[in-house]
């Protein structure tokens, strides 16, 4: 059993790396003089020594840096342009960039930088090259073009692993490929039979917002929608539901005492495990941001382990008991060691497999099985439960949009009936609703790869010299912002159904400024038609990498059919049984909600935001998602 923590294990390196080279200094110089008859005092050789180290770190960041230049200037290239802080080690960067995530609007400090530098930067957070980009060309070259040469990096393996092991997610080259091929057939074909799934869970969700609507009162839809991606997924990838849907919801901050104390922690399985399961989550995904000094955050203790405890103790049994299932059958079939492997055919699904039937056909290794089962789960809960949420928080601000959804649920699916794949397929309004939300709130908004040999990208402006990329380079790339950058998407307004007058009228409404105020047209209004009208063909069939919520390339999300399956499911569902939506902003708690300042921001999202996107590992509504549902007259 482990007892360094991953702070104490960062400090004793760090201690050797910056004390090894003043020791040996010191010693050295002490030796020379004293080879030299050169009486020096020992408070003289300690202070020479000591300043060692920071002028050996300077000297080789001096000649790593002139090497680059070097290179780049002989392949006709530049280095990408570097944040000039005010402070040593751009820490008032690194402050601006963390304050995003903390108490401000999502990717404002990375657009900040890019607003001075343009659309590639290199923020240079204490002598360290990363990089972030928002270009499509770029994206493309890390995720498909050269995508050998670019992987998730050790860095980010070790962020990750106290949770996500050395699964799917958090694997790279020869490791990951064992995993997806193992993975891949599972989804690879329209497994049907998901929709008894989806229909079983959604028919509770329902019911559960019928009560709730009766008793006059607001619901939180991320809550429910994290409860039922949970059951479906423990459902789809164990056999084994949590019944998340069937414990207590959590009622208005302001309607608490009425009902019961949401302070009290729920004992319920499901709701510790859920629970669990956040924090595990939010802990690596602060990691991933602190960047190389999270150790320092995590000295006593491993943050993760009291939530991987509850998390292990859920699915260790469940994969002890799959793996003897497949023991058993094996031996009265009569097979044993790798004819086992040899005879199945691995690559064959059944429609009442579960995954992780499906994954015992290639190994009985209990940790290979619980990262990957994990891995998926992590992969496919959280991203399609807020995903639905913010489709939810559209719905119930943009009436317009409402009915015409609705519209488009009766007329081709009914009032009554159970969608099926093909009334899914046929649902061209539905899929932009769906799209335009991912524009806009991509779940994955800000994700990095690391460059292994060095390599040349395209400069965003072609006038100037293409960009070097210095082996070992950390790339962030912000497919939300990329998402909203107006050159890629057009302006706002121009297809609306609203005049652009109206629309500046609308936003100086809701804002109090004047709409000379509004200083141009933005990508940033929710308007699902840029899917359906000759803008889909000017911007994103002739840019396809302008639109990656799900990734592209060979690391392309596994879920992504699965996800609008479950998604276009679930609303459909919703949009048969309820007539209208509103969001109860008295509902939410009041630390949640989104800040007056960002008001002044007219005509941007964050200024007429009415929820607070956070990140953790993924996007979700900060507070959850308050709204009330009216049930449909039919
Ligand atoms: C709206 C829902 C979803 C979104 C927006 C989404 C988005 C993404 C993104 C951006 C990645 C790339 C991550 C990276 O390479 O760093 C990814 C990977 C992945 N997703 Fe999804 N996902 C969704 C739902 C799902 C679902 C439902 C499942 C499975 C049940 C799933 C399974 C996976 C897996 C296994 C990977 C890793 C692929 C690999 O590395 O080869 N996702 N997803």
């Amino acid at each position: 059993m482990t007892v360094i923590t991953p702070g104490i294990d960062f400090l004793l390196r760090g201690a050797f790396v910056v004390i090894a080279p003043s020791v040996l200094f010191a010693i050295s110089l002490n030796y020379i003089f004293h080879l030299n008859n050169i009486p020096v005092s020992t408070v003289v050789i300690v202070l020479l020594g000591a300043l060692a180290s920071p002028v050996y770190a300077a000297f080789k960041i001096f000649v790593s840096d002139w090497k680059e230049r070097r290179q780049a200037d002989r392949l006709g290239a530049r280095l990408p342009p570097r944040a000039k802080g005010r402070f040593p080690g751009n820490l008032d960067v690194l402050r601006i960039m963390m304050q995003d995530f903390g108490t401000g609007y999502i990717g404002d400090g990375i657009a900040q930088l890019m607003k001075e530098y343009g659309p590639i930067v290199d923020t240079y957070v204490l002598w360290d090259r990363f990089l972030y980009t928002t270009c499509p060309e770029h994206i493309k070259a890390m995720l498909a073009k050269d995508f050998t040469n670019f992987e998730k990096g050790p860095e980010y393996g070790v962020n990750m692993h106290s949770v996500l092991g050395t699964g799917i997610f958090n694997s790279d080259g020869d490791r990951w490929k064992f995993h997806r091929s193992m993975t891949r057939p599972f989804f690879s074909r329209d497994r049907i039979s998901h929709f008894d799934l989806f229909d079983r869970r959604a028919e509770i969700v329902i019911q559960k917002m019928r009560e709730r609507s009766r008793q006059g009162l607001a619901i939180d839809f991320q809550d429910l929608m994290g409860r039922f991606t949970l059951d479906s997924a423990t459902e789809f990838l164990f056999g084994s539901c949590v019944h998340s849907l069937n414990g207590r919801l959590p009622y208005p901050y302001n309607e608490q005492l009425l009902h019961y104390s949401n302070s009290q922690p729920s004992e319920e399985v499901a709701d510790k495990f859920s629970d669990a399961f956040l924090q595990a989550q939010q802990i690596i995904g602060g990691r991933e941001r602190m960047g190389w000094t999270w150790p320092l955050t995590e000295i006593w203790c491993d943050r993760t382990n009291e939530h991987m405890k509850v998390i292990d103790a859920f699915i260790a049994p469940i994969i002890k008991g799959a793996v003897q299932k497949k023991g058993l059958a094996d031996e009265q079939k009569g097979l044993t060691g790798a004819a086992t492997l040899d005879v199945e055919k691995k690559d064959d699904v059944s429609d009442d497999e579960t995954l992780l039937d499906h994954l015992v056909k290639f190994t009985s290794d209990p940790v290979i099985l619980k990262d990957e089962v994990l891995n998926i789960m992590i992969a496919g809960r959280d991203t399609t439960a807020a995903t639905l949420t913010i489709i939810m928080y559209f719905l119930s601000t943009h009436p317009e949009v409402f009915v015409r959804l609705r519209n488009e649920v009766i007329e081709k699916v009914g009032a009554n009936k159970r969608p099926t794949f093909d009334d899914i397929r046929d649902m061209k309004y539905l899929r932009a609703v769906i799209n335009e939300t991912m524009r806009l709130y991509p779940i994955v908004p800000v994700n990095m790869r690391s460059s292994i040999e060095p390599t040349v990208w395209p400069s965003p402006d072609p006038n100037e010299k293409p960009i070097y990329i210095p082996a070992k380079t950390k790339v962030g790339y912000s497919v939300l912002l990329m998402q909203r950058r107006k050159d890629l998407w057009g302006p706002d307004g121009m297809h609306h159904s609203y005049s652009h007058v109206e629309i500046l009228l609308r936003r100086s409404h809701s804002s109090g400024l004047h709409p000379g105020f509004y200083p141009d047209a933005m990508s940033e209004e929710f308007d699902p038609d840029r899917f359906l009208d000759d803008r889909l063909k000017k911007y994103l069939i002739s840019n396809s990498f302008a639109f990656l919520p799900f990734n592209a390339g060979p690391r392309i999300c596994l879920g992504q059919q699965f996800a609008y399956n479950e998604m276009s499911f679930m609303i459909i569902r919703l949009l048969q049984d309820f007539d209208s939506f509103t969001l109860d902003e008295d509902a939410q708690p009041p630390e949640t909600k989104p800040l007056p300042e960002w008001r002044n921001e007219v005509g941007t999202r964050k200024g007429m935001e009415k929820f607070f996107p956070k990140l953790g590992l993924t996007l979700y509504a900060h507070g959850g998602l308050w709204i009330k549902a009216k049930e449909a007259s039919e």
